[in-house]
């Protein structure tokens, strides 16, 4: 289980937010919505233990599986040795990557569709392959908790519906506490259980998605007027999706 009780933080006299709860269990996946600078990531930061705390206490796993919004590095490793560091815990101080430590880090790889990244340079990656790498080395500590700080923010379109088909998947299994954060409510819907929205006037609310994600709320969240819409799924289904009005184009008379 991963979660804040009670938890506060704050810059100077600036709170970025104040008592706040949640937890997300094993088995459950949260989705974090909320506009520029409300404090997402710095909400993750805190749950990890890497942001103090002005008040309040945090729940995680010794070891949480780590996605950070920016994955820049200067290292001349490859993809592969930039995963097998989520192994890092199991390798002790001065220890070294052993053969299951590769495999391990090849199977995170071939998990998300990536073994082509496992020997080509990280720091000459793209942004969005350090992404699928940085996910695979979340995968490789093996931890029941996985967090994700906009994990589908550099990615392009087909990269961002092979990420959230990923999250929906690992979702499925039922066998971790999925947190991610994300702008567009839609992923919210695609790939998680539970939604927490950081309003822009201080508070927080969360609760299951289907309560959350409805066009008042996050008109109220953003700013901006939204609404349902009507998509032909590939398979025939009908879905429905969630839009600033301000999307399309109006249609030729
Ligand atoms: N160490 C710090 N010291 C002072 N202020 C900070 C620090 N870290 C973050 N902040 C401020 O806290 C606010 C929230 O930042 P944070 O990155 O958590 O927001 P966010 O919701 O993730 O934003 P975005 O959606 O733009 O990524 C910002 O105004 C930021 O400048």
């Amino acid at each position: 289980m991963i979660g804040l009780q009670n938890a506060t933080v704050s810059f100077g006299d600036r709170a970025l937010f104040t008592h706040i709860s949640f937890e997300v269990p094993v088995g459950r996946s949260m989705a974090v919505l909320g506009p520029n600078g409300r404090g997402k990531t710095t909400l993750l930061r805190a749950l990890l233990g890497f942001q103090p705390l002005s008040g309040g206490t945090r729940k995680a796993p010794r070891v949480t599986g780590y996605v950070p919004q920016h994955g820049a590095s200067q290292a001349r490793m490859t993809g592969a040795e930039v995963v097998i560091m989520g192994r890092a815990d199991r390798l002790g101080l001065f220890g070294q990557p052993q053969a299951q430590d590769r495999a391990a880090a090849l199977e995170a790889l071939s998990e998300i569709g990536a073994n082509h990244l496992a020997d080509l340079r990280y720091d000459r990656m793209s942004g969005g392959q350090r992404q699928m790498v940085l996910i695979a080395r979340a995968l490789a500590t093996g931890s029941p908790a996985l967090v994700f700080d906009e994990p589908t923010s550099a990615l392009d379109l087909g990269n961002q519906a092979r990420t959230l088909e990923l999250l929906d998947g690992l979702r499925e299994r039922r066998d971790r506490a999925i947190l991610f954060t994300t702008h567009d409510p839609n992923h919210a819907l695609a790939a998680a259980d539970d939604v927490l929205m950081m309003m822009p006037g201080g508070q927080e609310v969360h609760g299951p998605v289907r309560e959350m994600i409805e066009p008042a709320r996050l008109s109220e969240l953003y700013g901006v007027p939204m609404c349902w819409v009507d998509v032909d799924a590939p398979s025939g289904a009908q879905r429905q999706a969630i839009v600033p009005t301000f999307a399309g184009i109006e249609a030729a008379a």
